[in-house]
Parts: structure tokens; sequence; C-alpha cells
């Protein structure tokens, strides 16, 4: 049965969003996040559709990662497909009142789990020369905003990662793909905001944001283009979102 993607970050928003897309079109699923409820949860609504392998994971442990992706039930443990997606944002507050910890977590989890993840996936794609990494960065990786900190660093980093992956798989069949999302109504919002369900619902107030769905489509057609075709990057935003001017103070 079909190919094998695994999910990081697949209990919510854009992770979930890919796991229905893949599901639908033949994908075996390996489906990873913390919260392992929720990922039991989707297993169930897929079952009818792939199969589906859940496992309880923070990326940020990267001892625990290693051996996860090591023992893969055999069903799954040629991974085609990597989703790169776990991550999240803490916080909007100027660099000098941020929280410390907050810019920890976000290292953590957005930038060492990205890199402990494709350490442990990407060596079984080399030696099979076969197989796609699609990272999920962000358009805060490209262009700066006030309280974007080290948010905005941490998709940099996916950002330049995902090149220097594709430098150095030149002369393999293994792809790497960013795609950096604009605004997207997920409970991205919510863990911002620490739970303040009043400020994150103030991100979407009276604009169309983009939806996890519309992420799971990019992902899917970066995975089904042909094996000679490598899309580098997706920059997508909804249409009720664009670039700011550059900013002056003016005393
Ligand atoms: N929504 C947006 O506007 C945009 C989001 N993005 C990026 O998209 C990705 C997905 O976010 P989105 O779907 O929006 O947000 P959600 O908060 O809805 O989903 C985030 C997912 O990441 C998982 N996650 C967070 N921390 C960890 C961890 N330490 N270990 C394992 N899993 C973790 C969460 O699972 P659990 O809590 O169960 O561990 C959850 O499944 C992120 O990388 C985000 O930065 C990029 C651009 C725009
Ligand atoms: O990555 C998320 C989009 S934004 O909130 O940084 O604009």
């Amino acid at each position: 049965m079909g190919k094998c993607a695994l999910i990081t970050g697949a209990s919510s928003g854009f992770g979930a969003a890919c796991a229905r897309a893949l599901a639908e079109h033949g994908w075996k699923l390996v489906l990873t996040a913390r919260r392992e409820e929720k990922l039991q949860a989707l297993g169930r609504e897929l079952a009818g559709k792939t199969r589906v392998h859940t496992l309880a994971l923070d990326v940020r442990d990267g001892d625990a990662v290693a051996a996860a992706c090591a023992g893969l039930p055999q069903e799954y443990a040629e991974v085609d497909l990597l989703v790169n997606n776990a991550g999240l944002a803490l916080g909007l507050e100027p660099a000098h009142q941020a929280v410390l910890q907050d810019w920890e977590t976000m290292v953590d989890t957005n930038v060492k789990g990205v890199m402990y993840c494709t350490r442990a996936i990407l060596p079984g794609m080399v030696a099979r020369n076969r197989g796609h990494i699609v990272n999920i960065g962000s358009v805060a990786g490209s262009w700066p905003y006030p309280g974007g900190n080290v948010y905005g660093a941490t998709k940099a980093f996916v950002q330049q990662f995902s090149r220097n992956l594709r430098a150095d798989l030149l002369g393999t069949a293994v792809r790497v793909t960013n795609i950096e999302p604009g605004m997207a109504e997920t409970e991205f919002s919510q863990v911002r905001f620490k739970g303040d369900d009043d400020k994150a619902q103030r991100v979407y107030t009276g604009s169309e944001p983009l939806r996890p769905e519309d992420i799971a489509d990019i992902v899917l057609w970066v995975a089904s283009v042909p094996a000679r075709v490598n899309i580098n990057s997706v920059e997508v935003m909804s249409v009720h979102q664009a670039w700011g001017p550059l900013a002056v103070h003016r005393s």
C-alpha cells in the first residue's frame, strides 16, 4: 500500500489537514505530536481511508526523535515524505520585553526539532535514493514585523536550512521544499497568546485568513509533481494580507 508520510505536529492545524489530504490520496501515515489523544482521534477518523501509526513525540527531545524514527514498525519504516510542521510562536512583545524562556522554546522546537527529525529520517531517504522533506517555514522567515524577533529568526533558519539541504542532496533524487505561509487560522494564535482567546481571535477578525487545508493542498501538490521537479519554496498569503511599507519613526 502507498507511500509513507511522517508528519510532525499532526494533532492540529496544518499537520492535521496534511494528514487528511494525504490520506485521501492513498498515503499511509505516521502522525506525531505531544497530544496523543488528538492523534488517536485523527487516526480513528482516517482509519477507513489509509493505514495510520500514531506516535507521541516531543520534537525538542533529540534522543526521543532518533529512537522513535529508528523504531518505526516495518510497514512505516521507509518514510517517503517528512513534513517538518511542528512549531510555534510564543509572545509578540518587543525583544527587550520578551520572555527568554519563550525564545528558548521556539528555538528548541522550530530549529532543533526540524534538525532532529531531518537528521533521523534523511539517511534512509539518501540510502533509498527516494524521498521528500517538506518544511513548514513562514513569511516571518523573510519579512520582519514588530514582535516577530525570535519566531521570525527561527523561520529564517528553516528557509536557509532547506536551501542548504538541497545543496547537500544534489546528485540524489531526494527533494526539499520550504512552504512559507502567512496568516492562517489554526491554534497558532491561541498558543502564541498563551490561551487568551480574545487576543487570538483579534488576529483574524474582519479578514479571511488562510485555512489549514490551503496549506495541505500545497503540500500535496509539491509532493505530487514529477520526480524530476523540485519546488524549492512556496510563499503563500491570504488575499487579505500583504507587506507593509518600511517604518519611519518621527519625533
Ligand atoms: N498559523 C499560521 O498563521 C502559520 C503557521 N506556521 C507554522 O505552521 C506550523 C504549524 O502550525 P499551525 O498548524 O498553524 O499551529 P497549531 O498550533 O494548530 O499546530 C502546531 C502543531 O505543532 C505541534 N507541536 C508544537 N510543539 C511541539 C513539540 N515540542 N513537539 C511536537 N509537536 C509540537 C502541536 O502539537 P502538540 O501541542 O500536540 O504537541 C501542533 O500539532 C508551525 O511550524 C507554525 O510555525 C507558518 C506560517 C503561518
Ligand atoms: O508564521 C506565522 C505567520 S505570522 O503570524 O508570523 O505572520
